[in-house]
């Protein structure tokens, strides 16, 4: 067991998917994973591992920002060994050509966040996404008929963020802004793992339309099916 996580070693799978929502895992599990066990209910963060096309996958809720997704991805690598971690989050658009219900693959990411901040003492570090990660989850979403964009996203530590903060990011081609990736990448990079944020617009800070509830449901099911044939290949 590690502080916030109640699983023995060897309970969670070498390959993760990771939804800030703990519902959202328990959905995964529910609806994908055969014979999936509850390994983690500390602090209702749920956790569970099951076999998905026959291979072992856990799903792990990892809470919203930065701290939370921090300790979650820091305790699954270093104290359970994962290996592979998929994010499986929503995202809001910074771009017009950027709908509700596309799916975003976050190749690099940008941040307010202190997180790096301080890890790099005011320097710049560029966290990316893991190349063969994200050109399987590119090929594996082609494969159901979607056309993901892959670029830059933003990682934001504040959601009600002043309209007048985004245009910078805007204005150099970032995608979406969520809540969680640089800390994932970053981590990925400093411990020697592979991760990748896959993220569906739910909402557009440019247009202003947001996804109902019905349409969540669809499209965060395809990014789900993206992020787990994706996973079972590593
Ligand atoms: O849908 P999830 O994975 O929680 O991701 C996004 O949604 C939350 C904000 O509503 C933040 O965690 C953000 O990153
Ligand atoms: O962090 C997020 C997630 C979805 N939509 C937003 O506007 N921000």
């Amino acid at each position: 067991m590690s502080v916030h996580i109640a699983a023995k070693k060897g309970d969670i799978a070498e390959s993760i998917l990771l939804p800030g929502d703990p519902l959202r895992a328990k959905f995964i599990a529910e609806n994908y994973l055969e014979n999936p066990v509850c390994y983690n209910e500390v602090r209702g963060m749920l956790g569970f591992t099951g076999t998905y096309k026959g291979k072992r996958i856990s799903v792990q809720g990892t809470g919203m920002g930065v701290p939370s997704i921090g300790i979650y991805s820091h305790e699954l690598i270093n104290e359970y060994g994962v290996k592979n971690l998929i994010r499986v989050g929503s995202c809001g658009s910074y771009q017009k050509a950027v709908n509700v219900k596309d799916l975003v693959l976050a190749q690099a990411v940008s941040t307010n966040s202190n997180f790096n901040h301080r890890t790099f003492e005011g320097h710049t570090f560029a966290p990316v996404a893991d190349f063969d990660l994200l050109k399987t989850a590119y090929d594996e979403a082609q494969k159901i008929g979607l056309k993901p964009h892959v670029g830059n996203v933003f990682t934001s530590d504040i959601f009600y963020e002043d309209e007048g903060a985004m245009k910078k990011w805007q204005d150099h081609n970032v995608l979406a802004v969520e809540m969680e990736a640089t800390a994932l990448y970053t981590y990925a990079a400093k411990f020697g793992v592979r991760a990748l944020a896959i993220l569906t617009v739910s909402d557009s800070l440019v247009t202003h339309e947001a996804l109902s509830s019905e349409d969540r449901q669809t499209s965060f099911t395809q990014m789900m099916e993206v992020a787990l044939n994706t996973a079972i290949q590593f």
